[in-house]
This record gives structure tokens, C-alpha cells and sequence, in this order.
């Protein structure tokens, strides 16, 4: 079963194309990584999956269903969930606040009841559950401005859970971070795999390495290469794209 495929997916920015007739498939229950050198176009790539760019050609499938055009909140409905480079939050808010807020998203409270007493009783248990599992829960009363950046990188994720994504698409979940926090990601993404289809776009080829199953090498915006990362590693045309990359 295919969870996500595109066919022919192209962006274009005023005549520069970014992300160039890329045909994808991503198996049900995989964790599938994009690599690819600075600009490759992995993040539009991201953004044309979740809605945040339309595509200037090309279609997109969710479990067999197009969904193609369709605005961010819809195919969010559809399941499909993403982490950010960078975490999105609300230096105020709790840990717990920041997961019952994304909790509550898909109810019909008026906004007003944002944070009432009802509203954070109702979802409290969850959130909590949620928490634990990216191993906040001791964590889930501090402001997340103060939390550590591994942890708002953690509490990011848990945002992402919080919509039950049968698809996640993580960008660089572990960008910036030190090699503690890097196997601690390891081993989250690891537990996160049960029941869901995972993409994610990473430069860290241990952690590539460790997780995925398929590897997908962009270059200028069109897959230059693609298998297993056993596969990825020794490919003549991989090699030279990173070279390439690297000494340029
Ligand atoms: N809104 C935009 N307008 C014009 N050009 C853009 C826009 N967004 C991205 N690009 C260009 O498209 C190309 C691909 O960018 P993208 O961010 O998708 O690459 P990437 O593979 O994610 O890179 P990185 O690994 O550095 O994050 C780059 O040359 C970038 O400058």
C-alpha cells in the first residue's frame, strides 16, 4: 500500500525551478528520507506535501486519494502532520498548554474557550500521554520559552501528534542539535514509527542511516537517485552530487 505518492510534482518560482517532475512513492509503515545538498529543494518539496505551496504542475496522493491544490487545514484533516526546522512556539505557554491547544484544534470550541479551565480538563489526559511519549512529562507545566532547545524540538513533535497523523513529515528533526539529543531523536522517531508512515528530510547520514528504510537523493529539484541507504552510500552519481556540493 502507498501512503504518499506524486506524480510529475513541480514547483516554479518566477522561471527558477525548484523542485523539478518528481515522482515519489512512500510505502505505507516506511520511514522514508529525502537527502540532498543545500538547495536541492527538499523544503518545497515539504511545503507543495502539506499544502503550504501550490504546485505549478504535477499531482499528489494521500493513500490513493489526490489532494492536490488543497489547502493546508484540509489535508492536515486527511492525516498527514509535519514538524517544522525550526520550532514554532509560544514562549508563554506551557508544554501542556501548547499540546492541549493543538489537542483541541479539530473540535468546534469557540476560540474564547481557549485555555478555560473545561477546556484543559477535557484535554489534559491526552496531552499528558502525549507529552510522555516525547519525554516531556516532567516538563509539561514549564513556559516553553524556557525549555532546552532539544526539548522544544521534542515539544514540536508533540504538536505534530497531537493531530494522530497517519503521515509525518519531519524537516531536519535533528538540525542544530548535540549528539545526545541527535540518539534521544533517534529513538523517539523509532517509537513514533507504530501504525504511522514517516518522511523526513535530514543531513545527518548516521541518522539516515539508523532510521530509513528508502532513501530519496534530490539534486536541483529532481530525484537523482533513489533505494536503500546502503544503496544511496555507494551510488557513483550520490557521491558526486555531495562532492560536488561540498567543494563547490
Ligand atoms: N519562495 C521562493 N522563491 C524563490 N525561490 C525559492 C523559494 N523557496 C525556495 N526557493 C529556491 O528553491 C531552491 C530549493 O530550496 P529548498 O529550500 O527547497 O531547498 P532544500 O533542499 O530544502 O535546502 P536546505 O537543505 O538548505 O534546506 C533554492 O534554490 C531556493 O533558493
Amino acid at each position: 500500500m502507498v501512503a504518499l505518492e506524486t506524480q510529475g510534482l513541480t514547483k516554479d518560482f518566477r522561471g527558477f525551478r525548484a523542485v523539478n517532475e518528481v515522482n515519489l512513492r512512500v510505502t505505507q509503515g516506511a520511514i522514508h528520507a529525502l537527502v540532498g545538498p543545500n538547495g536541492a529543494g527538499k523544503t518545497t518539496l515539504f511545503n507543495l506535501l502539506t499544502g503550504f505551496l501550490k504546485p505549478s504542475a504535477g499531482r499528489v496522493f494521500l493513500l490513493g486519494e489526490e489532494v492536490t491544490g488543497l489547502a493546508p487545514f484540509e489535508i492536515a484533516r486527511r492525516g498527514v502532520a509535519r514538524s517544522f526546522q525550526i520550532a514554532r512556539l509560544f514562549a508563554h505557554l506551557t508544554a501542556l498548554e501548547h499540546v492541549v491547544l493543538a489537542l483541541q484544534r479539530p473540535t468546534l470550541y469557540p476560540y474564547r474557550f481557549w485555555m478555560s479551565e473545561q477546556v484543559l480538563g477535557r484535554f489534559k489526559p491526552k496531552a499528558l500521554e502525549i507529552l510522555a511519549l516525547v519525554g516531556l512529562e516532567d516538563q509539561a507545566l514549564r513556559p516553553a520559552g524556557t525549555l532546552p532547545y532539544g526539548q522544544k524540538r521534542a515539544l514540536e513533535l508533540a504538536l505534530a501528534l497531537a493531530l494522530e497523523p497517519q503521515l509525518l513529515l519531519l524537516d531536519e528533526p535533528t538540525a542544530g542539535m548535540g549528539l545526545e539529543d541527535v540518539a534521544r531523536t533517534v529513538q523517539l522517531i523509532h517509537r513514533l514509527r507504530q501504525g504511522r508512515t514517516i518522511v523526513l528530510v535530514e543531513h545527518n547520514m548516521g541518522v539516515v542511516a539508523e532510521l530509513a528504510e528508502r532513501v530519496t537523493v534530490l539534486q536541483y529539484g529532481s530525484v537523482l537517485a533513489e533505494g536503500s541507504y546502503a544503496e544511496m552510500r555507494q551510488d557513483p552519481r550520490v557521491i558526486e552530487a555531495y562532492l560536488g556540493a561540498a567543494y563547490a
